[in-house]
C-alpha cells in the first residue's frame, strides 16, 4: 500500500470525469496536485475530451475510456502527449493492473464492479464511492479487500459519515446505525403526483449536485435502499441495527448510536469533498476549501419517519437483506434495468419499483453468493427479467 519512504503516493481515479471523479480531481489539486500524488490512472467512458484534459493535467501514466467506440478520439486527443491510451473492457483491466496505492472507485453502476475488485485484489487502498460493488457482490468484495491486503474506506457520504462515527475501540457497544436521507425532490408528494414525473424533474436534488443515477435512486429512494445493504457489508452490523431516518436539510450525514444512548453524529455542508479528502488523507484530516457550517445561520435541522408506502425502495431492501444470498446482486440489476428505462421514458417513475419487486420475487429462490460467478449469473438473470417486464410494460401501455 505504500511506494517507500518519500515517494508520493500513486493514485488511479476511476470515473474520473464524472461527478465523483471531478471532485476527487479538485481535492488533490487543493492538497497540492503533482507536488504530493503521482497519478496512475484516470479513466472515464463518453467525455473523452475531458479525460484527455484531465489526462495531460493530472500527468497520469494512462488514460482510459470504457468505451471502446472512443478509443480513437481519445488517442487522438493525447495525441504527442506521451500518456499511454486504452479502451473497453481490456482497457479497465490494465487500469486496474497499473500500480497504485490508493484507487477511488467512482465509476457509476455495475461496471465499476469488475475493475474496482480487481484493483482491491491487486491491495490498493479502495475509496469507495460507487455503492453497486458492495451491494452486488457484498461479502465477496470485502472478502477481496481483504485478501488483498489493502483498506477499504466508504466514500459515500452517509458511510463515511458512519466510518468517522464509528470508534474502534467501541465496536462492541455499537447499538445501531442510523443513515440520513434527504428525501430527495418528491420527499412531500403522493404517489399520484410521482406518477407522471419525468427524469428532468426527479433528477434535481434539494441539496446535492450529482450524477444522473445517483439523483434519480435519491427521488425514488432507491439510493437509500441500495445504502442499506452497502452499510450491513461495509459496518458488519445486522439488517435490524440499519435505520433509516429522512433529514430533508443533509447536514447530519449520518449516525452511530451506541449501547449507553449517545448517538455520534457526523456533520458538515452537503460537499463530497470532505468525505472524499477523508479517503484520500486516511486517518489524517485534510485542509479542505469546503463551506463551513455556520449553526447560528442554519435555522432548523429537521428530522422524519421515512413512509415505505409511498418509497417501496426501502421496503425492498429490507427483504432484500432479510433474503440475503444473492439478493443485493438481484435489487442492483433490476433497479439499473428500470432507471434506465425510466430515462428513456419506456416506464413511469412509480414502475422503478415494481418491476424491482417483481424480479426478487421471482428469483427470491436463487441460491447463494459462493463465487464471483453466482454473482455475475444473477446479475445477468436480473437484467434479463427486468427488461422482460418493461417490455411487457410497454406493449401494455
Ligand atoms: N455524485 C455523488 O455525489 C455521489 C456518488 N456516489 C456514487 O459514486 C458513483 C459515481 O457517481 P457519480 O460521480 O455521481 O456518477 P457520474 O454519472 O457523474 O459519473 C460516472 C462516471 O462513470 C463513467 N462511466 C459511465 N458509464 C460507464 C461504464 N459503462 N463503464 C465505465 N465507466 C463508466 C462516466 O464516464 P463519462 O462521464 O465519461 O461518460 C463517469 O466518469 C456511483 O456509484 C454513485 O452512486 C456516492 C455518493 C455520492
Ligand atoms: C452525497 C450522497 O452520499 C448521496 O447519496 C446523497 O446523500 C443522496 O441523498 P439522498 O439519497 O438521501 O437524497
Ligand atoms: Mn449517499
Amino acid at each position: 500500500m505504500t511506494t517507500g519512504t518519500n515517494a508520493p503516493r500513486r493514485l488511479s481515479i476511476f470515473g474520473s470525469t464524472g461527478s465523483i471523479g471531478q471532485n476527487t480531481l479538485d481535492v488533490i489539486q487543493q492538497l497540492g496536485g503533482r507536488e504530493s500524488y503521482e497519478i496512475s490512472v484516470v479513466t472515464g467512458n463518453e467525455n473523452v475530451e475531458l479525460l484527455a484534459q484531465q489526462a495531460r493535467s493530472t500527468g497520469a501514466r494512462l488514460a482510459v475510456t470504457a468505451s471502446d467506440s472512443k478509443y480513437r478520439s481519445l488517442k487522438a486527443e493525447l495525441s504527442g502527449s506521451g500518456i499511454a491510451v486504452a479502451a473497453g473492457a481490456q482497457g479497465l483491466a490494465e487500469a486496474a493492473d497499473i500500480e497504485a496505492d490508493w484507487v477511488m472507485a467512482a465509476i457509476v453502476g455495475t461496471a465499476g464492479l469488475v475493475p474496482t475488485l480487481a484493483a482491491a485484489r491487486k491491495g490498493a487502498a479502495i475509496a469507495l464511492a460507487n455503492k453497486e460493488c458492495l451491494v452486488s457482490a457484498g461479502d465477496l468484495f470485502v472478502e477481496a479487500v481483504l485478501k488483498g491486503g489493502g483498506l477499504l474506506i466508504p466514500v459515500d457520504s452517509e458511510h463515511s459519515a458512519i466510518f468517522q462515527s464509528l470508534d474502534e475501540n467501541q465496536r462492541h457497544a455499537v447499538e445501531r446505525i442510523i443513515l440520513t436521507a434527504s428525501g430527495g425532490p418528491f420527499r412531500t408528494w403522493s404517489r399520484a403526483e410521482m406518477a407522471n414525473v419525468t427524469a428532468a424533474t426527479a433528477r434535481a436534488h434539494p441539496n446535492w449536485s450529482m450524477g444522473l443515477k445517483i439523483s434519480i435512486g435519491s427521488a425514488s429512494m432507491f439510493n437509500k435502499a441500495l445504502e442499506m445493504i452497502e452499510a450491513k457489508h461495509l459496518f458488519s452490523v445486522r439488517p435490524d441495527q440499519i435505520e433509516v431516518v429522512v433529514h430533508p436539510q443533509s447536514i447530519v450525514h449520518s449516525m452511530v448510536g451506541y449501547t449507553d444512548g449517545s448517538i455520534i453524529a457526523q456533520l458538515g455542508s452537503p460537499d463530497m469533498r470532505t468525505a472524499i479528502g477523508y479517503a484520500l488523507e486516511y486517518p489524517r484530516r485534510p485542509k479542505l476549501n469546503v463551506e463551513r457550517l455556520d449553526f447560528a445561520k442554519l435555522s432548523r435541522l429537521d428530522f422524519e419517519a421515512p413512509d415505505e408506502k409511498r418509497f417501496p425502495a426501502l421496503r425492498l431492501a429490507r427483504t432484500a437483506l432479510e433474503r440475503g444470498g444473492l439478493q443485493g446482486a438481484i435489487m442492483n440489476a433490476a433497479e439499473e434495468v428500470a432507471f434506465h428505462a425510466f430515462v428513456d421514458e419506456r416506464i413511469g417513475f412509480l414502475q422503478m419499483a415494481d418491476i424491482v419487486e417483481a424480479v426478487m420475487d421471482r428469483m427470491a429462490g436463487t441460491g447463494g453468493a459462493h463465487t464471483m460467478d453466482d454473482v455475475f449469473a444473477a446479475d445477468t438473470e436480473a437484467r434479463r427479467l427486468a427488461a422482460e417486464l418493461v417490455a411487457l410494460n410497454e406493449k401494455a401501455a
